[in-house]
């Protein structure tokens, strides 16, 4: 299960490229220890670098090790010509007691959240001026992204598995920002620094300690899962627009054609950059299994005041050039069972249940699927003939669309709420569960999932936002 839900779109850059200067100046006591050099530590291909390893992601000179005591560089790729490494103690993650004190933290700060995040990054661009070019110019919903993003992870630091996936992702997209592995400990400065100056009463020492032991580890996974990705893929894509087709007065469905081969899983989601909106990056989901003509399909509502959703629907045009992201998440279809799909799908949250319905119909093994599909009014349902097209196509599928109350429906359709659509149908015993759309729909649906007989363990769900977590929206199709 996708439990815990991407806060996607991320710079965790910042931090001194040299990594010198006033940390732990807001109060904490000690340095963050550097990240290991851990798996990064596996290309000869690697220019040398100017002193010292290289740094992870990026090839630019590391840090000078020796300017800032217990703090040397991140880990990175080492050149053929260094001396062997020294052995690099694995990293510990935090204890069971670092988990409540980190709880205990984000409690405390949880109703002054808008401060400490701008506290943060007031702290991060001081000490760092050289970096504020990598985020965007307009900072209101970017900042809430990565601090909440840090949150996120430290929330969920008692759970490596959940962390391990999310955090590779986060490593891996922020790759397209520039991010470079000795940015790293600049961050958790800052974030420390933060946290120091508004958890008045349940910092400590130990506090401190639990929290520089979880974001050792969170640095520690995104750089690895970095380096790791920058041996196989590029840190962005390309994409031309193909085709842009209004469905509704604010719903496009685009096509894609990236300029180099983009391999993902139906299922997953991607962050795209628009030529108006530079370092401007939002999530959306692929509308399709992967296709033989290697384009990409995405569907996106224009949401009020959206300044990517805006543009790609009202301004963008076929023949404009789009940057992508890796793909992320882990909403996939699990092909080694023949349970069930029962799909809900709110809004344009319908893009990506349409791709595991094709991804099911290629792999070929006769699963029921049943997609309740869910908007305002009919005309909402702007995919509706597509799904339908699809249940005509395929005897294993099943599309019941829902409108809300006192709304008109199409013949077989439904009025009121996908989830209690789902539990006015029976038991769905014997079905994994699916879920995307709207966050409210997301927490409704996942609970009405969990009444109808399917564990946990046998959902699946991307949000946008994440839903029990700490952070301000950050928002997919805005
Ligand atoms: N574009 C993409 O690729 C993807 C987008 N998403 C997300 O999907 C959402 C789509 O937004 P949009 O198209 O405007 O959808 P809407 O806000 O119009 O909502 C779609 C449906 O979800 C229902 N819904 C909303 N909240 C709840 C709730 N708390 N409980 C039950 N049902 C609820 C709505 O019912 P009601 O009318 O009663 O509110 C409506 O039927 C966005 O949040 C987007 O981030 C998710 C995955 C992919």
């Amino acid at each position: 299960m996708t439990t815990m839900s991407e806060n996607r779109d991320i710079p965790v850059s910042g931090g001194r490229p040299d990594g010198t200067g006033d940390q732990w100046s807001a109060g904490a006591g000690r340095p963050l220890p550097p990240p290991a050099s851990g798996s990064q530590d596996r290309s000869a291909s690697q220019p040398p670098a100017a002193s010292g390893p290289a740094s992870g992601p990026s090839r630019e000179a590391p840090p000078d090790p020796g300017t800032t005591p217990g703090l040397p560089p991140a880990g990175g790729t080492r050149a053929v010509t260094d001396p062997p490494p020294v052995p690099v103690p694995p990293v510990t993650g935090p204890t069971g007691a670092d988990v409540e004190l980190i709880r205990r933290t984000l409690a405390e700060i949880q109703p002054v959240a808008d401060k400490v995040t701008g506290h943060f990054y007031a702290l991060l661009f001081l000490r760092n001026p050289e970096l504020r070019d990598l985020f965007p110019a307009a900072m209101d919903t970017q900042r809430d992204r990565l601090f909440g993003a840090l949150l996120t992870a430290a929330r969920h630091a008692g759970d490596p598995a959940a962390l391990t996936a999310y955090l590779s992702d986060l490593g891996r997209g922020h790759r397209k920002y520039g991010t470079r592995a000795e940015h790293y400990p600049a961050v958790g400065e800052c974030l420390i620094g933060a946290l120091t100056r508004y958890a008045h009463h349940t910092w400590s020492p130990a506090a401190e300690t639990a929290w520089v032991r979880a974001y050792t580890l969170i640095s520690q996974i995104m750089i690895d899962a970095a380096a790791e990705d920058e041996q196989r893929s590029p840190a962005w894509w390309q994409a031309e627009i193909v085709s842009h087709e209004l469905r509704t007065p604010d719903t496009v469905v685009l096509r894609l054609r990236p300029d180099k081969p983009y391999p993902f899983r139906a299922g997953q989601y991607t962050s795209v950059e628009t030529p108006w909106w530079p370092r401007v990056w939002r999530h959306y989901s692929f509308a399709g299994a992967p296709s033989a003509d290697g384009t990409l399909t995405f569907h996106v509502k224009a949401v009020p005041a959206g300044w990517v959703s805006g543009a790609l629907v009202h301004r963008a045009r076929p023949g404009d050039v789009l940057r992508l992201g890796p793909p992320a998440g882990n909403m996939i279809v699990d092909h080694s069972t023949d349970n069930g799909l029962l799909c809900l799908g709110g809004g344009t949250g319908i893009a990506p249940i349409k791709a595991l319905v094709e991804d099911v119909a290629e792999y070929g093994r006769r699963r029921l699927v049943d997609v309740f599909y869910g908007a305002r009014t009919d005309q909402d349902l702007y995919d509706l003939e597509t799904m339908l097209r699809l249940e005509r196509t395929h005897p294993w599928l099943s599309v019941h669309p829902v409108v809300g109350d006192g709304c008109p429906v199409r013949a077989a359709g439904l009025t009121g709420q996908v989830p209690d659509a789902i539990l006015g149908a029976g038991s769905w015993t014997g079905y994994d569960g699916y879920v995307s759309g709207p966050p409210g729909m997301i927490r409704s649906g996942v609970h009405a999932l969990r009444r109808a007989g399917i564990p946990p363990d046998r959902i699946r769900h991307d949000s946008f936002e994440t839903i029990s977590d700490l952070q301000a929206p950050a928002l997919a199709g805005e």
